[in-house]
């Protein structure tokens, strides 16, 4: 007898597909149950307003989670870094697996690279995040760039460059690496340039808080550290009370001697979309062992960043 299949609430994008179809290998693996992947179309794919514009938190979440509130689907996956930081009670994060590079890349005309790109060189992306970082590093680089807003899926994005449009664009590299097209990929940005927003890289896969039997199995593909490094990160957010269109950057990463991991740091930076303005500060310390110590950092360094004006450069749009 074959065991009912498990039903994957997923997005229809070609990234989500592809995340999906990897995560539903792995869960039938720790299961040993088939699993079906069910479609599910969200105001995030079907808006043609930019992002920023018609609110950014949760837009490509909403409708997965209502899936799973009413049964429709057994569990979902995210991209963890559209995923609103508050938790709804009926709803759990089962697992979040382990992350995938968390960099910002470039793809650019005739395989450019950041610091090459000629006087006047438009750079697309619809991220304020992006935008305020490339601006402020071009202000400290003499680099003569100018952000365009732009949004759409990751072929969308790259057509303006093989068409010619824009001289680059930006993008995660995790989403070209899981749809196959990192070799697109014409400059891997530092995290020290742009910090990735928080979660980049990693996945999310929710199901419903009373599905005991589902989280236990679940459990296996979780990543305790990711989980960690990325609680921290969703802390910092929240506490700066912002969005994932917000221009916030977060990033936490172990510090190793050799093999053994001494410390974890956290790094978030907070901008206006013109770069002429950022609050870039970090914390150190032993590698959090709670949720709660994940939570608490995140919140201490968002203490740190407020202090420091941070509400202040959040207010705008994309543009
Ligand atoms: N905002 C869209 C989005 N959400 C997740 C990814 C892929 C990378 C990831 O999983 O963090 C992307 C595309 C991009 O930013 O280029």
């Amino acid at each position: 007898m074959t065991e009912k299949a498990l039903r994957l609430g997923t997005r229809r994008s070609k990234l989500a597909m592809a995340q999906s179809g990897q995560v539903a290998d792995a869960v039938s693996q720790v299961t040993g149950r088939p699993v079906e992947l069910v479609e599910i179309t969200t105001y995030g794919d079907v808006s043609r307003e930019h992002l920023a514009q018609i609110g950014g938190t949760g837009v490509f979440v909403a409708a997965l989670r209502e899936a799973l509130a009413r049964g429709e689907v057994d569990f979902a996956v995210h991209s963890l870094k559209d995923l609103p930081t508050a938790q709804p009670d009926e709803l759990v994060l089962a697992a979040v697996p382990v992350r995938e590079d968390p960099r910002d890349v470039i793809v650019a005309r005739d395989a450019l690279k950041l610091t090459d790109l000629p006087r006047g060189a438009r750079i697309g992306t619809g991220s304020p995040r992006r935008m305020a970082q490339l601006n402020a590093y071009a202000r400290g680089h003499g680099l003569d760039i100018e952000t365009v807003p732009i949004r759409g899926n990751v072929d969308t994005r790259i057509g303006y460059v093989t068409k010619g449009e824009l001289d680059a664009v930006v993008l995660a590299a995790a989403g070209l690496n899981r749809i196959g097209r990192s070799d697109e990929v014409t400059d891997f940005l530092s995290v020290d340039t742009v910090l990735p927003a928080p979660g980049q890289g990693a996945l999310a896969i929710e199901c419903a808080a009373d599905n005991a039997a589902l989280i236990a199995a679940l459990a296996e593909l979780d990543d305790p550290f990711t989980r960690v490094a990325v609680t921290a990160e969703r802390s910092l957010l929240a506490a700066l009370e912002a969005g994932c269109s917000a221009p916030v950057g977060a990033l936490a990463d172990l510090l190793a001697d050799g093999q053994i991991v001494k410390e974890m740091r956290l790094r978030g930076v907070v901008g206006t979309t013109d770069g002429s303005t950022m609050v870039q500060l970090s914390t150190t310390g032993p590698v959090p062992e709670t949720h709660e110590a994940a939570m608490a950092l995140g919140r201490e360094l968002a203490t740190e960043m407020l202090a420091q004006g941070a509400a202040g450069l959040m207010g705008e749009r994309a543009h």
